[in-house]
């Protein structure tokens, strides 16, 4: 997968060096580059922003510096994290992974002019994300949450297949608590279930607690369950 973020503050996307995205791009899993939106300005003081039509707060990016940047950069799919954007969801970081190319366009100020994405999405897939009901700065944390989403889904980063199929939100359901070493810690045991080495007591166990945590903590994802998601054991609940 190749990856393209243009920013204006580039060094906020240094973390891409490190951990398991570092490690997708060592092994060429990933090809990832980072560009000041700067580099495509072209007066003295490579100005990115200006007032907003219309009037209102803060500043708008123009779209001269996007436009030339998108040429160059493009097609792909172009990803903008914005306030305005649809909710970043687990199945649309499946559907991201799947994608050869993903050009991230990080905002600043109030917001990219809308021209920049009308333009783009003749010629592209534009998808407006956002990480959610809370206002953030700009982009950049957004694409580093996406990110790393995404690429923990591309084959080969995540060492065992299998923890993709446990997590939380893979079944809809959160997952259930985790336990390692000691199995008595500060007078807190481990449950006597996880130790039993009953594989079939364990799963039922898992279950329930995923299905207790999602009641308590997330209802709004139980409906979404499809009635083949609870099986036998569960419905007698
Ligand atoms: N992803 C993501 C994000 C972002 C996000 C993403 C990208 C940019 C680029 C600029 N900003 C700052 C900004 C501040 C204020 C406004 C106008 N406001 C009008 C009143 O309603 C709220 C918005 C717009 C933009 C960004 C924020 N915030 N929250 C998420 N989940």
């Amino acid at each position: 997968m190749r990856v393209d973020v243009v920013t204006i503050f580039p060094e906020y996307l240094a973390p891409l060096e490190l951990s398991l995205i570092g490690k997708a791009r060592a092994t060429g899993i990933l090809d990832v580059a980072v560009h000041d939106l700067r580099t495509w300005t072209s007066d003295v003081h490579r100005t990115v922003d200006d007032t907003p039509y219309g009037g209102g707060p803060g500043m708008v990016m123009r779209p001269e510096p996007w436009g030339e940047a998108l040429d160059e950069l493009g097609p792909g799919h172009l990803i903008v994290p914005s306030p305005a954007g649809v909710r970043f969801t687990q199945p649309l970081a499946h559907a991201l992974a799947g994608e050869p190319r993903l050009i991230f366009a990080c905002g600043r100020y109030e917001g990219i002019d809308q021209r920049v994405l009308d333009h783009a999405a003749e010629r592209m897939p534009v998808t407006e994300v956002s990480l959610g009901d809370y206002v953030l700065f700009g982009g950049e944390v957004a694409v580093l949450v996406v990110l790393e989403a995404v690429v923990r889904l591309l084959p080969g980063v995540l060492g065992n297949a299998d923890s993709l199929i446990e997590e939380s939100h893979a079944d809809g359901l959160l997952e259930a608590p985790v336990y390692t070493k000691p199995a008595q810690w500060r007078d807190l045991p481990v449950p006597e279930v996880l130790r039993s080495g009953d594989h079939g007591r364990i799963a039922r166990w898992r279950r329930d607690q995923s299905l207790l945590r999602t009641a308590r903590r997330r209802p709004d994802l139980l409906p979404a369950l499809p009635p083949q998601a609870l099986d036998r054991h569960d419905r007698a609940a």
